[in-house]
C-alpha cells in the first residue's frame, strides 16, 4: 500500500472575535488504503474535510490523533521523506507569479532529476496537454485564474512521482482541459503512478477513481468502487413528480422489485434493479393506486444517491 492511514483526526482552534475561540473537528477519525497504481478519490461535499485529510497525508498539517504512512514513511517522524516521494497540487496553485510558467516547469522537471532535453521534451507535452503552449512565455501574473490553475497542475505532475495528490484539480477548468487532466491522470495511473485526488464533482470521481471514499462532516459515510457502491443502492432508479409522495412511497414500497424509496425536494425516488424491466409494472401499480404521474424518469443510479442513502441529502445540495 502506498498509503495507509488509521483513526485520522484534526480539530482546529479557530478564532471567533473579542478573544474567543472554537474547536472545529475538520476530520473526525479516518482510515483509509491506497494501492499502487491506484486512482482513489476523496468525494464530498464543501467543508467536509478533504482538504485536512489531503494534508495531513502530505506532511503540511500535523493530525491531531492517528498514524498515517505515506510511500513507505510516517509522515509525522520522516515527513521530509515523505515530501522526496510526492506530488501535491493544493487548490491554490502555488505557482511562481513573476517567472513564466515555462521556466517553473522546467525547474520543477529538471530538479526532479531529468537532463536538460528530458525536461524540455516533459514540460512541452505538459504545455501541450493543458493547452499552455501558447502563453507559456508569459509571466503567471498576467495569466487567468484557469490558465494558473493548469500550470499548476503542469507543475505538480511534471517530475512523475509515484504518488501524486491533487486537491479539487479540475475546479476551474473548462471542459476541455478537465477531460485532458483526467486522460493525463489514467495515463500517470497506466504508468504506475498513485493518484490520490479530492473532489466535489460525483461523475469525476464516477468516471476517474479506481476506489473511493465519501466523505462528509470529517467521517466516511461510504467505501469502495464507483460500481459496488451503486450497486449497493441499487442498479436503476426512476424518479417521480406526482402529488402525494408519502402515499405513492408506501404503494412502491410494497412492491417486491422495489428495493427502497426516497423523497427529494418536489421528486420521489425508488430504487430497483433491472429497471427496463420492472418499469411497466411499477406504472401500473401506481395507476391502479390512482396516482396521477406528472413526470418519470428512469436513469442509472449515481453516486449522489449512495450519499443520499446514507446521508439523507442529495450531495449537490449539500455542496
Ligand atoms: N486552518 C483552519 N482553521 C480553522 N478551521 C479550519 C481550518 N482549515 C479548515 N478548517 C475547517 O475545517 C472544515 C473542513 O475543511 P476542509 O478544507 O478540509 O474541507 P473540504 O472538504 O476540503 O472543503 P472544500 O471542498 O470547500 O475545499 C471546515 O469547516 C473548515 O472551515
Amino acid at each position: 500500500m502506498i498509503i495507509e492511514a488509521h483513526g485520522l483526526r484534526k480539530t482546529f482552534t479557530a478564532r471567533r472575535g473579542r478573544g474567543r475561540t472554537e474547536e472545529v473537528e475538520a476530520v473526525r477519525g479516518i482510515d483509509l488504503s491506497v494501492g499502487e497504481g491506484e486512482i482513489f478519490a476523496v468525494l464530498g461535499p464543501n467543508g467536509a474535510g478533504k482538504t485536512t485529510t489531503v494534508r495531513m497525508l502530505a506532511t503540511f498539517t500535523a493530525p491531531t490523533a492517528g498514524t498515517a504512512r505515506v510511500a513507505g514513511h510516517d509522515v509525522v517522524k520522516e515527513a521530509a521523506k515523505v515530501r522526496e516521494r510526492i506530488g501535491y497540487v493544493s487548490q491554490a496553485g502555488g505557482v511562481d507569479d513573476n517567472a513564466p510558467g515555462r521556466e517553473s516547469l522546467l525547474l520543477s522537471a529538471r530538479l526532479s532529476g531529468l537532463s536538460r532535453s528530458q525536461a524540455h521534451a516533459r514540460a512541452d507535452e505538459l504545455l501541450e496537454t493543458f493547452s499552455l503552449t501558447e502563453i507559456a512565455d508569459r509571466p503567471v501574473r498576467s495569466l487567468s485564474g484557469g490558465q494558473k490553475r493548469r500550470f499548476a497542475l503542469a507543475i505538480g505532475l511534471a517530475n512523475r512521482p509515484p504518488l501524486v495528490f491533487l486537491d479539487e484539480p479540475t475546479t476551474g477548468l473548462d471542459p476541455q482541459n478537465r477531460a485532458n487532466l483526467w486522460d493525463e491522470v489514467r495515463s500517470l495511473r497506466d504508468q504506475g503512478t498513485s493518484v490520490l485526488l479530492t473532489t466535489h464533482y460525483l461523475d469525476e470521481a464516477d468516471a476517474l477513481c479506481d476506489r473511493l471514499i465519501i466523505v462528509d462532516h470529517g467521517l466516511i459515510v461510504a467505501e469502495g468502487t464507483p460500481d459496488r457502491l451503486k450497486q449497493e443502492v441499487a442498479g436503476d432508479v426512476v424518479t417521480l413528480r406526482l402529488d402525494d409522495l408519502a402515499a405513492a412511497g408506501e404503494l412502491l414500497n410494497a412492491q417486491p422489485y422495489i428495493k427502497e424509496t426516497r423523497p427529494e425536494d418536489d421528486c420521489l425516488r425508488a430504487y430497483l434493479d433491472d429497471g427496463e424491466h420492472n418499469l411497466p409494472a411499477l406504472l401500473r401499480a401506481l395507476e391502479a393506486g390512482g396516482m396521477a404521474i406528472r413526470s418519470i424518469s428512469l436513469d442509472r443510479a449515481t453516486l449522489d444517491d449512495v450519499f443520499l442513502r446514507h446521508t439523507g441529502r442529495s450531495l449537490r445540495d449539500a455542496a
